[in-house]
C-alpha cells in the first residue's frame, strides 16, 4: 500500500507534512479544469477533486488523494488567474466582501472513494491601488484560486474568516485525516 499526493500543490504537501506524512509518491493530474456551463461553485470543486482523483494511475492498493480548491464569489466560480490583469479583477471584486473558499477532497483506494468538502468564509478588505499593484508585482497570485493567497502576504487583506484555515490554504486537515483513515491509512500510527 503507497499513499500517492496527486497535487502538483507544494501547499498541499507541506500541509500533510504537518500531519507528519509523506506521500510514497506525487503525481499531479492532469485534468480539463472549466466549469460547466451553469455549474456551482461547490459541486464544481467537487467534481474536479473526485475527477483528479480518478485521473492519477495507481496500483489497486495504493491510495490517492487529490484536492480542489475553489472562491466563490456568491455563484460565481473564481478560480486560477490567467494573467495578471485577471488577477487584479479578481482582487477588485473580492475587496470590501464576503467569499466563500470550497476545498473539495478526495481520496480513491482501487474503485472505492472517499470524498468531503470545507466550506469556510472570508472577508477581504477593499485594496488601495497601491496594495493592489504591489500585490500584482509580487506575483504571489500565481497558480492560487481567487488570486491571492491566505498563507502569503495576503494575509495582511484578510481580517476574518471562519471555517478552516487549511482548508483555505488548500487541503483542509480534519477532512484529510478522516478520509484517509476510512481509506486504511495509518494516520497517526508512529513507528
Ligand atoms: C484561496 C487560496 C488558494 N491557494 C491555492 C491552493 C491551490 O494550490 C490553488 C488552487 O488550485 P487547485 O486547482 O486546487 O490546485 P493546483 O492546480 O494548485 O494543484 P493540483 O490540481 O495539482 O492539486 O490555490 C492558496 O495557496 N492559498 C489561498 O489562500
Amino acid at each position: 500500500m503507497k499513499l500517492i499526493l496527486g497535487s502538483g500543490s507544494p501547499r498541499r504537501k507541506e500541509l500533510l507534512a504537518q500531519l507528519g506524512i509523506v506521500p510514497d509518491a506525487i503525481l499531479p493530474p492532469d485534468i480539463d479544469e472549466d466549469p460547466r456551463k451553469g455549474e456551482l461553485p461547490r459541486p464544481y470543486a467537487a467534481r474536479l477533486a473526485r475527477e483528479k482523483a480518478a485521473a492519477v494511475a495507481a496500483g489497486p492498493d495504493d491510495i490517492i488523494l487529490c484536492a480542489d480548491t475553489t472562491v466563490a464569489l456568491g455563484r460565481r466560480i473564481l478560480g486560477k488567474p490567467r494573467d495578471a490583469g485577471e488577477a487584479a479583477e479578481f482582487l477588485t471584486m473580492l475587496g470590501g466582501r464576503r467569499h466563500e473558499v470550497i476545498t473539495a477532497v478526495a481520496v480513491r483506494r482501487g474503485a472505492r472513494l472517499w470524498a468531503r468538502e470545507s466550506v469556510s468564509a472570508v472577508k477581504m478588505k477593499r485594496l488601495s491601488d497601491a496594495e493592489l499593484n504591489a500585490y500584482l508585482a509580487g506575483g504571489e497570485w500565481e497558480g492560487k484560486a481567487g488570486a491571492y493567497a491566505i498563507q502569503g502576504s495576503a494575509g495582511a487583506f484578510i481580517p476574518w474568516i471562519s471555517g478552516s484555515f487549511t482548508g483555505i490554504v488548500g487541503l483542509p486537515l480534519a477532512e484529510t485525516a478522516a478520509l484517509l483513515q476510512a481509506a486504511g491509512w495509518p494516520v497517526w500510527r508512529r513507528e
